[in-house]
């Protein structure tokens, strides 16, 4: 199923994030995309109770890079989320299918190494009209999407053995 609305989210059924610590890393390829998605993510965060100091930024040059510069934030911050956030879109080449492939098993190797969450927010797409329905236009955006799923997954990386489920 296509994606409907990337935007909506009920506050009622989110952790307070007023306790967390949260990073992202961008992607410097396609900043029209990447910078709306950053956008959305922060206003998010703050949204849901994060406060602007505990929410740290750092730019990589492209998609690929992102697993490297989320390793170096996990290793010398102390976070309880990470939002990666990339746009990678199709050109002529295969070139495409391997920078997806190498961010989307990078990240999925930090979350198994690593005991912070990192967000997969890399829009992975056939045009750049995707890219601007899914970054702020008629889709919403991912970046608000993932702030979500940061708030939660750092509400379970915060639960101790004695905690029962955790009620979203
Ligand atoms: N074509 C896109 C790239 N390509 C660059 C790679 O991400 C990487 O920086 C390079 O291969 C050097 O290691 N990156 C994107 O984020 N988006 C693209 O569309
Ligand atoms: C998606 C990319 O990696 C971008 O560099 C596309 O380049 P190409 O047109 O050479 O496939």
């Amino acid at each position: 199923m296509a994606t409907t609305n990337l935007s909506y989210y009920d506050k009622a059924t989110i952790p307070n994030a007023n306790s967390f610590r949260f990073g992202i890393v961008v992607s410097e390829w396609n900043p029209e995309i990447t910078q709306n998605l950053k956008k959305g993510a922060i206003e998010t965060l703050l949204d849901c109770g994060a406060t602007k100091e505990n929410i740290i930024s750092w730019d990589v040059p492209g998609s690929f890079e992102l697993v490297y510069g989320c390793k170096k934030m996990i290793q010398s911050q102390n976070l309880d989320a990470i939002i990666a956030i990339g746009n990678v879109i199709q050109g002529e080449t295969k070139h495409f299918d391997f920078v997806c492939e190498g961010v989307t098993q990078g990240i999925i190797d930090l979350n198994v190494k690593f005991d912070v969450p990192v967000i997969f927010c890399v829009l992975t797409d056939n045009t750049k009209q995707q890219s601007l329905d899914r970054s702020g236009g008629s889709l919403g955006n991912k970046g608000i999407e993932c702030a979500v799923a940061a708030v939660k997954m750092a509400a379970i990386k915060n639960l101790d053995r004695s905690s029962g489920s955790v009620g979203f």
